[in-house]
């Protein structure tokens, strides 16, 4: 193992690191709750102040990612839609598979300039999470609770508030609802049976009303739908712990840009465009699982310094004032303090291991485990 390799998978650097994160992201929430009187005053300014504060924290998972662990994320797709990515408003629809596919959509967010401002429709699960779910508060993330009954009006209120969003954003749905497990995909299918639908081999069948309420609020606002399918080299398992741990993880990305005038208006007509969709991204996993590449030319957009920029940034606020500390309670600190120090860094470790364990597919929810069924309201 190089020396470098060893000094990353080294527990105190991933100390140091979420230390960085955990008390970056605490003052960027007090921050947000800062902003909360403007809100009525000059919505739109705070809109803009939010992506900013919310850019400080995610792009540190980002710098994570391509600075620290080195991943190389590389794009497929043609020049043409190459020009028009992150200058327009776009709803990303990605495929479920990956504990860092999230992470690999905010470094594509971030090179083309929308990672601030990035969306999501996340389980209302994720709102809970410190730092990430209450910054997603402040960034308009649209929340679902996976039960239409609930989600029908929600879902279409936040996504209406997005119409007047000042700045460009992409909106991320991962259709599958879940991510992919081999007892989901069998259930799936079966579901896909008795619809009549063709069976997907690296899909689970992908649930429509999302997506379609998506379409129905953003028209007007967002002008295409990039269909994203990402695979990893080499049957990599990518994992936050790994990134973490230093580990080089080699992504691909096919993106396809479909203009969102070509998608039916009519609902059960937009939920037939997405299930023939998903039939075609399965077509292009099974070409990488047989050739190990993507059909279309690679166009990837070069790393940006913003993200290592902002983490030195931090890094240079929070860690001296952290030495400081660690030395004068060596050298003069009572037993109670160093005892009370040490609790807070085995405490701050856990709350880390636990947000990490909420991308563990292990640890993932039982939503997509039965078929669910639903009385007929609509
Ligand atoms: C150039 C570069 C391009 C791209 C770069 C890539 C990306 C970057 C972009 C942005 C990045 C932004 C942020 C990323 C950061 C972090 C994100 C992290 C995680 C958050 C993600 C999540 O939380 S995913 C989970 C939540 N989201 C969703 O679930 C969305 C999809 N779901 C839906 O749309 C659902 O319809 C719903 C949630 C709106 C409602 O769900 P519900 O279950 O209540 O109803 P459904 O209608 O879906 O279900 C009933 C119907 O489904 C059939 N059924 C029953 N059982 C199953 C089964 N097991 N599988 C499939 N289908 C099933 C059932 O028969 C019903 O059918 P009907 O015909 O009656 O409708
Ligand atoms: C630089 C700092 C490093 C510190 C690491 C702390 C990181 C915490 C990150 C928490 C981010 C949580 C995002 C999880 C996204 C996700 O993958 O959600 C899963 C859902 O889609 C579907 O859930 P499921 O139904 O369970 O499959």
């Amino acid at each position: 193992m190089g020396l470098l390799r060893w000094i990353k998978s080294q527990f105190i650097c991933h100390l140091l690191i979420c230390y960085v994160f955990l008390v970056s992201g605490l003052v960027v929430n007090l921050l947000q709750i800062c902003t909360l009187p403007l809100w009525p005053v000059h919505k739109q300014l705070a809109r803009k102040i939010n992506c900013r504060l919310g850019y400080c924290i995610s792009s540190q998972m980002v710098a994570l990612l391509e600075w620290w662990s080195g991943t190389e994320c590389t794009l497929y797709t043609d020049p043409e839609s190459y020009r028009l990515y992150g200058k327009e408003n776009a709803i990303v629809i990605l495929n479920h598979n990956f504990e860092i596919d999230f992470l690999c959509g905010w470094t594509f967010c971030d090179r083309f300039g929308v990672l601030g401002t990035s969306k999501v429709m996340a389980k209302k699960e994720l709102a809970f999470v410190p730092l990430i779910g209450w910054m997603w508060y402040f960034q308009e993330i649209v929340f679902c609770k996976r039960k239409w009954e609930e989600d029908r009006r929600t879902v279409a209120r936040s996504l209406q508030n997005l119409q007047d969003y000042p700045e460009d954003f992409w909106f991320l749905l991962f259709c599958e609802g879940t991510r992919f497990t081999e007892k989901k995909h069998q259930i799936s299918m079966q579901v896909a049976e008795t619809k009549g639908l063709p069976k997907l081999r690296h899909h689970l069948l992908p649930r429509t009303k999302g997506f379609c309420v998506t379409v129905q609020n953003l028209r007007g606002k967002v002008t295409a739908v990039y269909d994203s399918t990402l695979n990893f080299r080499n049957n990599e398992t990518p994992t936050l712990r790994g990134v973490l741990n230093g580990k080089k993880y080699h992504a691909d990305l096919y993106v396809r840009r479909i203009p969102l005038d070509s998608i039916p208006e009519d609902e059960a007509e937009c939920a037939a465009w997405l299930h023939r969709l998903y039939q075609e991204k399965d077509k292009f996993q099974e070409q990488y699982m047989q050739t190990g590449h993507f059909p279309g030319p690679v166009k990837s957009p070069p790393c940006r310094p913003w993200a290592l920029i902002n983490w030195l940034f931090w890094a240079s606020l929070l860690l001296y004032p952290f030495f400081i500390l660690a030395v004068q309670l060596f050298y003069a600190g009572s037993t109670p303090t160093i005892v009370a120090t040490i609790a807070v860094c085995i405490g701050a470790s856990v709350a880390v291991r636990w947000m990490i364990g909420q991308t563990e597919i292990d640890r993932g929810s039982s939503y997509g485990n039965r078929k669910s069924t639903r009385k007929k309201t609509d």
